[in-house]
């Protein structure tokens, strides 16, 4: 059993996979200026699980979460979004996997300035057509503490309200996975710890299933795992981490001194 960052035990509820690779390869550019990004990777995420991606720069991190999130193609091996391989897929039936099932987070937020928070929430659901279910977007806006925001304008809010409202627009469809890209990139650490704190809740509270990148041994702290990349293979992979735990990782790898603890968003030092 792992117990995660507020001492809740939920690793063990989580059974099926989200996104699953399989020897995933994927190889930039040809001759001598062949990169080989990702080098026969194999991974599983499993639902209602947060796993941190991290891994000295180029160790393949964000070649990983785009060929899995249908962003990029892949080279060989296959990836999987639930049951759907996305190897043969066409771009259409991407678009529609991407819209359909996966939510995104990035370093920038990408909210509509002339939107409220709550309309911003909506758009991609509107764009496609569908019908918010109320009740689970009423949780979805309690959970991340947005009740009271929703008629604001991204530029009355803070930085980090506004990353929790790209959190409740990518959970508000009720995606099969979350991927998150540098989530906390952009913000102070309190505001960092904040959406730390959210991300981890819909994993908690509302079962959902999040990938995300990261640098700071701190963020990936609220993880309930960390699977360490470099060189484009899976060197490490540790449940329940810690930011000591995952700092110590990071320096054996690198040979650098990455970020100590406590100088990102306060998260679990224990
Ligand atoms: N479009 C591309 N064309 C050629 N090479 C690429 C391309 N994208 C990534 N690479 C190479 O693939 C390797 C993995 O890159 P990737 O961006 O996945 O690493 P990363 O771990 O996310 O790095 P960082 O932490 O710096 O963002 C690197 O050697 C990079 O130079």
């Amino acid at each position: 059993m792992t117990t995660t960052h507020s001492g809740v035990a939920t690793a063990t509820r989580a059974t099926a996979a989200a996104a699953r690779a399989t020897d995933l390869t994927k190889v930039y550019g040809q001759g001598e200026t062949q990169v080989v990004a990702l080098d026969a990777v194999s991974v599983e995420f499993r639902q209602a699980q947060f796993t941190a991606i991290m891994g000295p720069s180029g160790s393949g991190k964000s070649t990983l979460m785009h060929c899995m999130a249908g962003l990029d193609s892949i080279s060989g091996g296959s990836a999987r979004i639930g049951e759907t391989e996305l190897t043969g897929l066409k771009d259409k039936e991407l678009t529609q996997l991407r819209r359909d099932k996966i939510g995104f987070v990035f370093q920038a937020f990408n909210l509509l300035p002339t939107l409220t928070a709550l309309e911003n929430i909506t758009l991609p659901m509107d764009i496609a057509g569908r019908k918010p279910d109320r009740a689970w977007l009423d949780r979805v806006v309690q959970t991340v503490g947005l009740a009271d925001r929703l008629k604001h304008r991204p530029s009355q809010l803070s930085g980090g309200q506004q990353q929790r409202v790209a959190v409740a627009r990518a959970l508000a469809s009720r995606p099969e996975i979350i991927f998150a890209d540098e989530p906390t990139g952009n913000l102070d650490s309190r505001s960092g710890a904040e959406v730390l704190g959210f991300l981890h809740d819909s994993v908690r509270e509302l079962g959902q299933t999040v990938v995300m990148v990261t640098h700071d041994p701190v963020a990936a702290s609220y993880a309930d795992r960390v699977v360490f990349l470099a060189d484009g293979r899976i060197v490490d992979d540790i449940a329940g981490p810690t930011a000591d735990m995952v700092l110590e990782r990071m320096r054996r790898l690198s040979g650098n001194t990455p970020q100590a603890p406590g100088h990102g968003p306060q998260g679990r030092t224990n």
